[in-house]
């Protein structure tokens, strides 16, 4: 339990920065017959009765990868193809999150930790090429200028993992969040993305999010995929509420496991430069890079609110008790222990 203990203690790539990042985006034509709605996708998964679900909410936004839903802006075949053949580097760092669990962050985190402190990377490259997705279409394009140690982040199951994150002695760090309040994020976060379909109201958002029909797929299958990854003590598990109730804490615990140790007084710099208030004014972090065709700041902030429990503001009693039960049912058996479980 050590490393599951939560309390101690993984980010998918759909942003539309391909286009105006001058990116050369490979063609998406190939994933065609795989778009739910489409008869063949119907009859190519063997569980109709969810395939038809995810039918009823796929729209041509979207494509989907051995079951995920995934964004089309930033996703192909090829780039997936791309993701499971990847050969990881023993010095290579993958950080892993089911979405908005803190991936933002810690692509600002990791890097500081790794340079000692030096805000060059931070303050001058976006964050989508320093850390760049490992599913996503940009990593072919920026892999190359990534320096070592090489730092990416997934949203991915790790049964889509090449075999090579095994074979390897790349270290993992998983983060995850209490799923309400991953959930609020994406719902908000659909409102102001123009390349995702809009969440619907509420409840209908929550439905979803409960049976799967969201990005990545159900956040229960992720956290039991990643519990039981095989990587010993190459993966650490952490949480967005540890870092948010110490950040100085957790950012000690990374620079350990990531084997360099920093004195206290750079990790208070970095947790300084890397608090809520600093990091939403880092255009190279807070997606104001991005035009408001794709998110529209009007409708919400990418990093918007920052904190533990804002599922508070948004859940009616009956809402939290049937989230409630249905995660603690698909988790039955798993003995994980989470800060939000009291
Ligand atoms: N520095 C810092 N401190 C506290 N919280 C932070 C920070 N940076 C990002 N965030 C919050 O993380 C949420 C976005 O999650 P992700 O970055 O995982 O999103 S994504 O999966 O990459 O789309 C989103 O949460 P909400 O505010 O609840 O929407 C961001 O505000």
């Amino acid at each position: 339990m050590t490393h599951f203990h939560f309390g101690n203690c993984f980010a998918l790539a759909y942003f539309p920065y391909t286009q105006w990042a001058g990116a050369v985006i490979p063609s998406t034509d190939a994933m065609t017959h795989f778009h739910f709605g489409n008869c063949f996708a119907l009859a190519y998964f063997p569980y109709t009765q969810w395939a038809r679900n995810m039918a009823t909410t796929c729209s041509d936004k979207y494509i989907i990868h051995r079951g995920l839903l995934l964004p089309k802006e930033t996703h192909t075949e090829e780039s997936l193809r791309f993701a499971a053949e990847f050969e990881f580097k023993n010095d290579d760092v993958l950080i892993v999150t089911y979405p908005k669990s803190g991936t933002t962050w810690m692509q600002e985190i990791i890097p500081l930790l790794l340079n000692g402190g030096d805000l060059t990377p931070v303050t001058t490259i976006p964050n989508w090429d320093r850390v760049p997705w490992f599913e996503e279409t940009r990593l072919a394009l920026v892999l190359d200028k990534l320096k070592s140690p090489r730092v990416m982040v997934s949203h991915l199951p790790y049964n889509l993992m090449p075999s090579s994150l095994s074979s390897s002695k790349a270290k993992v760090i998983y983060v995850t969040r209490n799923p309400k309040d991953a959930m609020v994020s994406s719902f908000h976060f659909h409102k102001m993305a123009n390349f995702l379909d809009d969440p619907g109201n509420f409840q209908e958002f929550m439905d979803k999010f409960l049976t799967g029909q969201v990005l990545f797929g159900k956040w229960t299958d992720h956290i039991k995929s990643w519990k039981h990854a095989d990587l010993g003590d190459r993966i650490l598990y952490t949480t967005y509420e540890a870092m948010v109730e110490n950040l100085p804490g957790s950012l000690g615990e990374f620079s350990t496991f990531l084997g360099n140790d920093l004195s206290e007084k750079t990790l208070l710099g970095i947790a300084d430069h890397c608090c809520f208030k600093n990091m939403s004014k880092n255009c190279m972090s807070n997606y104001s890079l991005v035009p408001k065709e794709f998110m529209d700041p009007s409708k919400s902030q990418f990093l918007r609110k920052g904190i533990s429990g804002d599922w508070k503001n948004h859940f009616s009693p009956e809402q939290d008790l049937k989230f409630s039960a249905c995660i603690s049912e698909e988790m039955k058996g798993e003995n994980l222990c989470f800060p939000w479980c009291g």
